[in-house]
């Protein structure tokens, strides 16, 4: 959707903000580009609405180079969020949201009605913000406006430079969910720029990592972290990007592990005897649907009970698709070796440390080959031999 050729990118004064740039963002993707200051991000972007003109190379958005577009026309059709939003302060929310809609000739009552849709998606309520001027809002409510604004006329593509850079850790948390949703919903194909490598690796389907005027990696996120590029790469996703990398791979149905099962309508003699036979410690235990009613020991005295009244409930489980962080987390929390996971009430198996540490590896593909040693993450405690 959005192509780089070859695009450099030297300003009059002799500043070369990007060199010889080629990548590619595909359709209702989003792609996070992410750097030092003053490594050309914002630059990249400009070039996209033509904002700024390359030196060499070109730049192509739905296959179309963008210099042969006239630059009013092309910036109606890209959606454009920065961090200073820009609103204007004499309009109000509505109004603002509505702006280009209006220009591109929509009538006013649908143009209005889409507005207020989107004001909504974005987590505001039209009729009590709707009225509103700018100056009213708190920071955050003005950065969902910017957001809703450079939406209102579906550009198929948008490009944010730093859009939540100016609201609370908290705020911002929020609001990168709420677009994120957004975005899987409309597939809008999305350029982003931020500082924020956190900000960069929740949302980004690829990031980019920029290095002076030159994109260092160009990856999925679990694999910026899991296998950087160079030392460079490596430094700036910092020390803690082994743990960064569990927030980004998900618990999958491979990842699990079959543990020993018996049904609740089982005799306790029987499982017991079923399980004692097998060597297990302890069973999970499904209704006929396959529904997780909890768990039971091996050494239940073997009454003439059904196991349903002697399953102990399970504290702890997950959802298909909960990060390793989330996996992690619960087995810190309830000290616990391993943890079932559902998808809906569906029982699909258990995660253990070794399954997870599995999941991390195969999020980088590195299941078929050797991690390089200089990327294997020790820990090494000062002093200790
Ligand atoms: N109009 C301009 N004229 C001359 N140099 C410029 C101009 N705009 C940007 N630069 C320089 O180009 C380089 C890249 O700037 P750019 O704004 O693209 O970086 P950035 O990665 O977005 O930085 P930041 O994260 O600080 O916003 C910087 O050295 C900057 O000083």
């Amino acid at each position: 959707m959005i192509r780089f050729e070859d695009v450099s990118k030297r300003y009059p004064d002799g500043t070369v903000a990007v060199d010889d740039l080629s990548f590619e963002v595909a359709e209702g993707e989003l792609v996070t580009l992410v750097g030092p200051s003053g490594c050309g991000k914002t630059t990249t972007m400009k070039m996209v609405n033509r904002l700024v003109e390359p030196s060499a190379g070109r730049v192509l958005v739905g296959g179309e180079d963008v210099a042969s577009v006239d630059p009013v026309r092309l910036r109606r059709r890209i959606g454009y969020v920065i961090q200073q939003v820009g609103l204007f302060p004499h309009r109000t929310v509505l109004e603002n949201t509505a702006t280009v809609p209006r220009l591109l000739g929509r009538q006013r009552a649908k143009a209005r009605r889409r507005a207020a849709e989107l004001l909504e998606l974005v987590g505001l309520d039209p009729s009590v913000h709707g009225d509103r001027y700018p100056d009213q809002l708190s920071g955050g409510q003005r950065q969902r406006v910017g957001v809703a604004r450079a939406l209102a006329a579906d550009p198929p593509v948008l490009l944010m430079d730093e859009p939540f850079g100016a609201v609370d850790p908290v705020v911002r948390e929020r609001l990168q969910d709420e677009f994120l949703r957004l975005q899987r919903t409309l597939r809008t194909t999305v350029l982003f720029v931020t500082h924020d490598i956190e900000e960069a690796i929740r949302l980004g389907d690829r990031m980019a990592v920029y290095g002076q005027g030159r994109i260092e990696q160009f990856d999925v996120p679990a694999r910026i972290l899991g296998a950087p590029a160079g030392p460079y790469v490596a430094e700036f996703m910092g020390a803690d990007r082994g743990l960064k990398r569990l927030s980004v791979t998900r618990v999958e149905p491979g990842d699990l592990e079959q543990p020993p099962v018996v049904r609740s309508h089982d005799g306790v003699g029987d499982a017991v005897a079923r399980m004692r036979a097998a060597g297990d410690r302890w069973a999970v235990v499904l209704d006929d649907s396959g529904r997780l009613c909890g768990w039971v020991p091996a050494d239940l005295a073997p009454t003439g009970d059904t196991v349903e009244r002697q399953t102990r409930r399970m504290e702890a489980w997950l959802p298909l698709g909960a990060s390793l962080k989330q996996a992690f987390s619960v087995m810190l929390q309830y000290d616990a070796g391993w943890i079932a996971v559902l998808d809906g009430d569906r029982f699909l198996g258990v995660l253990t440390p070794t399954r997870l540490h599995e999941a991390l590896r195969r999020s980088i593909g590195a299941d078929d080959r050797d991690i390089p040693r200089d990327q294997v993450e020790l820990v090494t405690i000062p002093g200790a031999r």
